[in-house]
């Protein structure tokens, strides 16, 4: 696959603090990059770097092969920004913002209004044309914000937190934006701190913290290096003896296991262990009340890479 676009070793700081330092990663054509980390990861330094908003202090941003600079370019032109807050014109129809965002982004005046109205389309607010964002709903000002970064037809959408303050019902429809538009080639990075949210859309997932990058691999690969890919639940009659908790350490494809009163978390190399693990538990005389079993989501590769979690 042809590289869309290259950061390499951004760095970027604010007086003393570094937010960004040495952030690397590509974006493949028609790929969807999700870059997943708390609050204050970095995310937002290296969203503004990527669209040439924020000058790096060191390390570049190459969209097809050309260096970012500052100032206008056919690189910028590749890609669209939407931004965490609202950039829109609250007393302007909806189709005359998108209108102004097609000449600020250099939409030939001709083609603006047939631009703006695919794009309505694209957004799902066809219906909605003459109406002054003033009168949507939060989650319809966001379909529209992102309606915003696609009048010049970008390659590449950037996206900061779309999502934030949207309800679930908005969020899925911002979702059915974001795959169709990654359907018909449009490459996409998303930044989020949700981990579900990151793996409906990505097929490659960053993981930043304290400005570095932790990870960078498939949602697969991710999932891989979790040392437990599923966990039993036991519920315990009674206080267990310590040599049961010994033996169950013992044994094969157990990764981990954890006392807390009398419930028994166990960690299993794979879910297929569960079935043994229970077998072995009713032969050694274990009085359990309910067992249950789960995978092990892939929001626990955070807490893998650093010891937290990704939301406190
Ligand atoms: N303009 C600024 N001036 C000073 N410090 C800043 C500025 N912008 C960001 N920072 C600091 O840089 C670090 C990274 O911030 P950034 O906004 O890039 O993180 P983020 O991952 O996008 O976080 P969030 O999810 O909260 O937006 C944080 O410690 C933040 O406080």
């Amino acid at each position: 696959m042809n590289v869309l676009l290259e950061a390499s070793n951004l760095a970027k700081s604010y007086g003393a603090r570094r937010a960004v330092d040495g952030v690397s990663f590509q974006v493949k054509a028609g790929q969807t990059l999700g870059l997943i980390g708390p609050n204050g990861a970095g995310k937002s330094t290296t969203v503004g770097m990527l669209c040439g908003l924020l000058a790096p202090d060191a390390g570049s941003v190459r969209v097809r092969g050309e260096q970012l600079g500052p100032g206008a370019s056919e690189a910028k032109r590749r890609i669209g920004l939407v931004p965490q807050d609202l950039a829109l014109y609250e007393e302007l129809p909806a189709i005359e913002n998108l209108m102004l965002f097609g000449a600020l982004y250099g939409v030939p005046r001709a083609l603006q209004r047939e631009r703006a109205q695919r794009v309505l389309e694209q957004v799902n607010l066809q219906d909605r044309a003459r109406d002054k964002p003033s009168t949507f709903s939060g989650g319809m000002k966001r379909r529209l914000n992102i309606g915003a970064a696609l009048m010049h037809a970008p390659e590449l959408l950037v996206l900061d937190e779309p999502t934030v303050g949207v309800d679930p019902q908005s969020r899925n429809a911002i979702f059915d934006i974001l795959e169709r538009l990654r359907d018909e080639g449009c490459a996409l990075v998303y930044t989020s701190h949700y981990m579900e949210e990151v793996e409906r859309l990505a097929d490659q997932i960053v993981v930043i913290d304290g400005g570095r990058v932790l990870a960078d691999d498939t949602p697969a690969g991710l999932q891989r290096r979790l040392p437990s890919q599923a966990a039993l639940q036991v519920e315990l009659a009674g206080e267990p003896e310590p040599s049961l908790l010994e033996g169950l350490r013992a044994m094969a494809g157990v990764t981990d296991v954890r006392l807390d009163g009398l419930r028994l978390a166990i960690g299993l190399k794979d879910a297929h262990d569960a079935l043994p693990v229970m077998g072995w538990l009713e032969r050694s005389g274990c009085q359990a009340l309910g067992f249950a079993t789960n995978r092990t989501r892939l929001e626990d590769i955070f807490l893998h890479l650093t010891g937290r979690s990704l939301r406190d």
